[in-house]
């Protein structure tokens, strides 16, 4: 793993460390390098006996996979070295998600090295790529905001599997969606300050997120519409979590909400990590803390035609970790729940 100190690598060793089929052969950081795994986590004491290494491309290059859950712009340096010795690659940053080159260049505001391995890369939500996932040797692991909001627009795109009548107006759609601090990763700085953030709650990048490109980009995979979007963080004054309140106008306003629900169940029916609550509920943070499931709930918004799509994920399992592993799985053809099944921790 390239990144064992930052806030999705501790989360990828607390789940690798009881998987059955994993054992864990390297893990970086240049900041503390030397140091036990132990000594900065420990809650990994007894569970990960290693300590943390310079990157090293000689060691990486012994694993059968390797994670790299380090800021943006990273993992594209790596890329190539090793898959050309037939290691898998699982980014869980955003170098190889945004197909268009010059769009991730604008966003990410840097040049890409390797746009010809852009191309192959598989984007790695296994709700929409699952058969290709298995065959990836380079797997983006999708950003936590467009797991959450993905994840609460498919069905309304796709169907039941097959059948593509979309339900809403793709250029109506409206994501407000709010964050826990652990989102921004460890090394954030003053802005995610306890002091800053505790008994507050702001926006930010209310004109544009790096996240936009890569949820439209999504949504036009599954639809021919047009589709228009507007994407508003916020930060939330909580560890972990996001909670995406989705909005889109329905074409058919006389459609009942059973029905659509109806569409939810049966289009998750066999998602091992999506779970459609009964109507009526609203999904809570907390329900999915530390586990790898998106919970969802749809709502018919009184005096508008708007359906509500409410959608939470924990940013650093679903939205990260977990899915990293959870692509791992599939990729390695193992059970793609292992070392995933436990249920959130409550209260
Ligand atoms: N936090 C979240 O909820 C989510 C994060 N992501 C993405 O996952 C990636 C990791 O995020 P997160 O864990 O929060 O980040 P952190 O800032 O918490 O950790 C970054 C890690 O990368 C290492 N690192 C930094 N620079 C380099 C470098 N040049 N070469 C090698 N290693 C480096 C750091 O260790 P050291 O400096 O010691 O080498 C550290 O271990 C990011 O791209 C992030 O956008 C995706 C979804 C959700
Ligand atoms: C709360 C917070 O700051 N969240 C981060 C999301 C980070 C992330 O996961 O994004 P990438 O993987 O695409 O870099 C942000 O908005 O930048």
């Amino acid at each position: 793993m390239i990144g064992g100190t930052g806030y999705t690598g501790v989360e990828l060793l607390r789940l690798l460390a009881t998987h059955s089929a994993a054992s864990l052969g390297v893990i970086t950081s240049r900041s503390e390098a030397g140091t036990p795994v132990s000594d900065l986590y420990p809650s990994l004491r007894g569970s990960v006996d290693l300590n943390f290494t310079v990157p090293d491309a000689t060691a990486l290059a012994q694993c059968d996979v390797v994670f790299s859950a380090t800021p943006n712009g990273i993992a594209m340096t790596h890329a190539r070295d090793l898959l050309d010795q037939g290691v898998k690659l699982i980014d869980l940053a955003a170098d190889f998600r945004i197909k268009d080159i010059p769009t991730w260049e604008h966003w990410y505001g840097m040049t890409h090295v390797c746009p010809d391995l852009v191309a192959g890369a598989v984007y790695g939500l296994p709700e929409l790529n699952r058969s290709v996932i298995a065959q990836a040797k380079l797997v983006a692991n999708p950003g936590c905001y467009p797991t959450a909001t993905t994840l609460g627009l498919l069905p309304l795109f796709e169907g039941a599997r097959g059948d593509d009548v979309a339900l809403v107006d793709a250029s109506t759609l409206v994501v407000d969606a709010k964050s826990g601090v652990t989102g921004a990763g460890r090394s954030a700085k003053v802005a995610n300050l306890f002091s800053e953030v505790a008994d507050s709650f702001k926006a930010y990048g209310a004109a544009g997120h790096r996240h936009h490109p890569e949820i439209w980009q999504n949504i036009s995979s599954v639809t021919q519409q047009a589709v228009g979007l507007t994407f508003i963080p916020h930060l939330l004054p909580m560890l972990r979590g996001i909670h995406a309140t989705i909005y889109a106008d329905l074409l058919d306003s006389a459609q009942p909400l059973e029905a659509i629900h109806e569409r939810f169940t049966n289009y998750y029916s066999n998602e091992p990590f999506v779970d459609i609550l009964p109507l009526g509920q609203h999904p809570e943070t907390r329900s999915v803390k530390s586990s790898n499931v998106c919970r969802i709930a749809i709502h018919k918004a009184v005096g508008s035609n708007k359906l509500v799509v409410l959608s939470v994920i924990d940013n650093l399992t679903k939205g990260a970790a977990g899915q990293a592993v959870q692509n791992m799985n599939i990729m390695f053809g193992l059970d793609e729940t292992e070392g995933l099944s436990s249920p959130a921790i409550m209260p």
